[in-house]
């Protein structure tokens, strides 16, 4: 019989009108010939107010017993869910994670999912019960009750759909599909028929709240569709798959991080190792960092800027000190009111000129861009956050994302074999569900990369130096711009194929010129190494294993980026060759 995970979000279950409607909704899946796995979330804001009412009896509650008490708003959902469904005249339970044997790891707030048992849901499924489980939580070893980070009822839900083999695993939420940005701040927002898993990772990661960044992740790692659609009505939504509705647009959607804050550590010393010093302390206290743009050091010292979750600048700060107190520098500034913007787009990677479409939109409103940092499929950018709504309008606008596409789209149908079954059960064994997984490392050497330092800091610099780069039909990888240091100068870095690199420092030497930069320099032989898999970004160790493995070996780091699937780094070309070499001793245990 075919199984069905539908997972109800809190503005699904907001009011008890609201479960009554879900509770007839599992019910007709059932009687289409449907097993029911119900995924509930706590009812409309419960998470939110017991946060609040928590902070009333103790500013920084232990972390343990706030799992205690944020695990308590699914218990009273998954309860009344099942009440709902008995007065309906059918048969249902309820059961919390532990119940279901939702096994994780011991980081409260947000513990990973290593694994769940399934006989006792079959069972109860096969006497014909509507089985109704517990979102976003799970036990550690020592039967501790735990939570997987704020929205993760998305998360257990695609976690249950792969470890039993679901049919379908529908997501009901408020809106009726992923939107090409948040509908909420760009009412012309367009949803999307389709999206790929690394796309919609993306997003997810950069800020569209509709799903949790790490039920991507499964859905990616064990082949999951997952149906994003509407409580409300019964029209289709949005499925998220393999194979996005056209891989060849440059960018397909657009999302903002409202609360970021940036950290920049200036004058370190440039050689192998100091970064990983502040980095790793960062990584311990289980942050993870973002937009890391490393300069280019002068006269042997360097300035590293990141961003990380606002909520959690303090405790970043405090790594970051730590560590400078060994490596030492000429200070640490930070700002806790900036956003980013980014767009995300997997045709991105074979396009030239969309950094400059997006560079020169922002510069034409007179934002002011402060890093920039690109990966393959996605170009961040930190503004103000006072004008990142704006900001985030304005390169929608720009890629013509409310507007339907001209070609048709082949339409998805879903490859469901025994064979695909057995493949995901067997990588199911002997392994924790979230673990790393490392599916390539690689070797490109056939980049250079070119920097402007002194760059002012202005709105509008990264659009006229990209325009020129564009028109000069130059096709521009890795993007890097650093944020200001004290003296209100930028550096900006980006690579290009390296048959290009004569013609792209003329450009460079022309735009440094007529905007009074400082200086062009350029190395025509570098190594770009990257790592790629599934959870990179949530896997806060990822890039410090990589940094370490390369400071280890005396390699200096030139230019870093990082996405979800991916992280790069580029150093000196004679190093290249050694670099891959530690990198692929250092992942061999997580490699696939
Ligand atoms: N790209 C996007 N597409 C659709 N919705 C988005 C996107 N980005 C952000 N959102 C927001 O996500 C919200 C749904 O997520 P959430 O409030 O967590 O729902 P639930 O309570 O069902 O889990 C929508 O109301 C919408 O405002
Ligand atoms: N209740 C939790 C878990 C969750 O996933 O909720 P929702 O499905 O409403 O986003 C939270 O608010 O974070």
């Amino acid at each position: 019989m075919p199984l069905i995970v539908q997972k109800f979000g809190g503005s699904s279950v907001a009011t008890p009108e609201k479960i009554l409607k879900a509770a007839r909704r599992a019910i007709r899946a059932q009687q289409e010939g449907n097993q029911v796995v119900m995924v509930v979330s706590a009812m409309g804001d419960t998470t939110d107010d017991l946060l609040e009412l928590a902070a009333q009896v103790n500013e920084r509650p232990p972390a343990r017993e706030m799992d205690m008490l944020l695990s308590t708003g699914e218990q009273i959902s998954v309860a009344l869910m099942a009440m709902a469904i008995h007065s309906l005249g059918n048969k249902a339970i309820s059961l919390t994670g532990a119940q279901i044997g939702v096994k994780t790891d011991a980081s409260y707030r947000k513990a990973r999912i290593k694994s769940i048992e399934t006989s006792r849901m079959r069972k109860l499924l096969d006497e014909g019960n509507i089985v109704i489980a517990a979102g976003f939580q799970g036990i550690d070893e020592d039967f501790n009750i735990t939570t997987l980070g704020r929205g993760g009822s998305d998360t257990t839900a695609v976690a249950l759909a792969a470890v039993l083999r679901a049919d379908a695993c529908e997501i009901y939420t408020d809106v009726d599909g992923v939107y090409t940005t948040d509908p909420r701040v760009v009412p012309e927002a367009r949803r999307v028929s389709r999206i790929g898993y690394d796309e919609m990772l993306e997003l997810a990661s950069l800020g569209a709240g509709v799903m949790h960044s790490r039920s991507i992740e499964f859905g990616k790692k064990f082949d999951v569709p997952i149906h994003v659609r509407s409580s409300f009505t019964d029209q289709p939504g949005t499925m998220i798959v393999a194979e996005p509705e056209r891989p060849d647009m440059a960018v397909s959607g657009a999302a903002i991080t409202k609360d970021e804050a940036r950290i920049t550590v200036e004058g370190i010393p440039d050689v192998p190792g100091t970064s990983l010093e502040i980095f790793k302390r960062i990584a311990d206290r289980n942050i993870s960092v973002d937009m890391i743009v490393q300069n280019v050091g002068e006269s042997g010292k360097a300035d590293v800027s990141f961003t990380v979750p606002r909520n959690e600048l303090d405790a970043a700060l405090e790594a970051v000190r730590e560590g400078v107190r060994i490596v030492g520098a000429a200070g640490i500034t930070s700002d806790d009111s900036v956003a980013k913007v980014s767009v995300v787009g997997l045709g991105m990677a074979r396009q030239t000129g969309v950094a400059e479409r997006m560079f020169r939109a922002l510069a034409a409103a007179g934002i002011n861009i402060q890093m920039i940092t690109t990966s393959e499929i996605k170009i961040s950018v930190l503004v103000r956050r006072d004008e990142a709504q704006k900001a985030l309008r304005i390169v929608h606008q720009e890629f013509e994302l409310d507007k339907e596409p001209t070609t048709p789209i082949e339409p998805w149908t879903p490859k469901s074999s025994q064979s695909d079954a057995a493949d995901v059960i067997a990588r199911l064994q002997g392994i924790n569900m979230e673990d790393l997984t490392i599916d390539d490392i690689q070797l490109d050497s056939k980049q250079s990369r070119v920097t402007i330092s002194g760059v002012p800091d202005a709105p509008g610099i990264a659009a006229k130096v990209f325009e020129q780069v564009a028109a000069g039909g130059v096709f521009v990888d890795m993007i890097v711009q650093s944020h200001p240091t004290s003296s209100g100068e930028a550096t900006l870095s980006f690579t290009v194929p390296d048959e290009q690199l004569v013609k792209s420092v003329e450009v460079a030497k022309q735009v440094a010129k007529s905007l009074a930069c400082k200086e062009v320099t350029s190395s025509p032989a570098i190594a770009k190494l990257s790592v790629s898999g599934v959870g990179l970004r949530t896997h806060t160790g990822v890039a410090i294993r990589m940094f370490k493995a390369l400071s280890d070996a005396g390699i200096n780091l030139e230019m870093i980026n990082t996405s979800e699937v991916r992280v790069n780094v580029v150093v000196d070309g004679a190093a290249g060759e050694r670099g891959m070499k530690q990198l692929q001793q250092a992942f061999s245990d997580v490699m696939r």
